[in-house]
């Protein structure tokens, strides 16, 4: 029997702290290398002990993505290869330079980089991508990138079917279906990246007016979250001043629909359903929100269908 060559799949994310005590480090990594403010730190350190029980949800989740997105690629049972998973982290171990150097030692040469991060901006998927490059270049590594898979139809019918379940849910309880806002929302960036023509906010146009089409709703909007707490302006609305507004305008329902994440994690499991929750709660609205992708199939062929044609484009299958 012929042996299989084997491919490389590094698959980078976010990465989140191992421990309560680990939170320094990585929140330290974040700020390229500046220790926080005391206040800073224990607020981020308050934010993490209301979401984790005993794991940090982020760190399972990605393990979970990755062990069944290998799964999902060694389905196509291709005659000649085989899909090797590689985790690389943004801001914690195993980094993404950890990444390409393990696949560097099990003799790996030909290598695809995914993000399990759905759209493009230099500051996010660019970041990964140009470290990933940079490693792999001294090991002499070819390794080819998915820069973003936003409009990816499998994609859009995962998010479209989130958004129905939880519209369904709302008209059970006695809404109108037309009647709930759906808010879709992303990570805010600086709002500087506009003028460097950056890709992002179009592409996340782009996947909400797609889901929004495909699940059949009208009444939606696009908003911010999690903008980060610097003196540079970011991009907005945020989501708790887009809630304030709309509650003036007497709406009373709300479907928050994350569409930049792709797993349950600090800025969905605080930042929506505690944060947003509380605000919800004083401005007397009722706010639900999709559930996130996770391990869901679609997402999971979505990955898997990106990787295997990077690989065709890349001459490394043959037929
Ligand atoms: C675009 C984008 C995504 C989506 C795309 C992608 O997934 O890549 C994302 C995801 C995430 N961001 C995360 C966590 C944090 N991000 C921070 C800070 C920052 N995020 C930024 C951008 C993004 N972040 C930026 C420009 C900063 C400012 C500092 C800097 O210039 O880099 C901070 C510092 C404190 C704070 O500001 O809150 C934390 C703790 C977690 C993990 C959550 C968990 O552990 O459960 C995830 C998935
Ligand atoms: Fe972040």
């Amino acid at each position: 029997m012929k042996l299989k060559k084997k491919i490389g799949v590094l698959v980078m994310s976010y990465g989140t702290p191992k421990s309560l005590d680990d939170v320094e480090a990585y929140y330290t990594h974040i700020r390229r290398g500046r220790p926080p403010e005391p206040e800073q730190l224990k607020e981020l350190k308050d934010r993490y002990e209301a979401i984790v029980g005993g794991v940090f949800p982020l760190r399972e989740n990605t393990d979970r993505q990755v062990e069944h997105m290998q799964a999902e690629l060694n389905k196509f049972d291709l005659p000649d290869v085989e899909f090797v998973c590689y985790q690389g982290l943004k801001h914690s171990d195993p980094f993404i330079e950890d990444g390409v150097q393990n696949m560097a030692a099990d003799g790996i040469t030909d290598a695809i980089g995914i993000v399990l991060a759905p759209h493009y901006s230099i500051m996010s998927v660019g970041s990964y991508i140009k470290r990933a490059k940079a490693t792999a270049e001294e090991s002499g590594m070819n390794i080819r990138f998915i820069e973003s898979y936003h409009l990816h139809p499998k994609l859009i019918e995962a998010f479209a079917n989130r958004v129905s379940a939880k519209l369904d849910l709302f008209v059970e309880t006695g809404a109108q279906r037309d009647d709930v806002k759906v808010l879709f929302s992303a990570h805010s960036l600086p709002e500087k990246i506009l003028a460097m023509g950056d890709p992002y906010r179009d592409q996340l146009l782009e996947t909400s007016r797609a889901v929004a089409e495909k699940a059949g709703v009208t009444n939606w909007q696009f908003t911010w979250q999690s903008a980060g707490r610097t003196s540079e302006p970011w991009l907005g609305p945020d989501v708790l001043e887009t809630m304030k507004e709309l509650s003036e305008q007497d709406v009373r329902y709300m479907l928050v629909s994350p569409l930049g994440f792709v797993s349950d994690h600090l800025e969905v499991l605080y930042d929506l359903d505690i944060e947003a929750q509380e605000v919800a709660e004083e401005l007397d609205v009722r706010v639900m929100r999709i559930d996130s992708l996770n391990t869901d199939p679609l997402y999971m062929q979505t990955l898997a269908d990106c990787v295997v044609t990077e690989c065709r484009k890349g001459a490394l299958l043959h037929g």
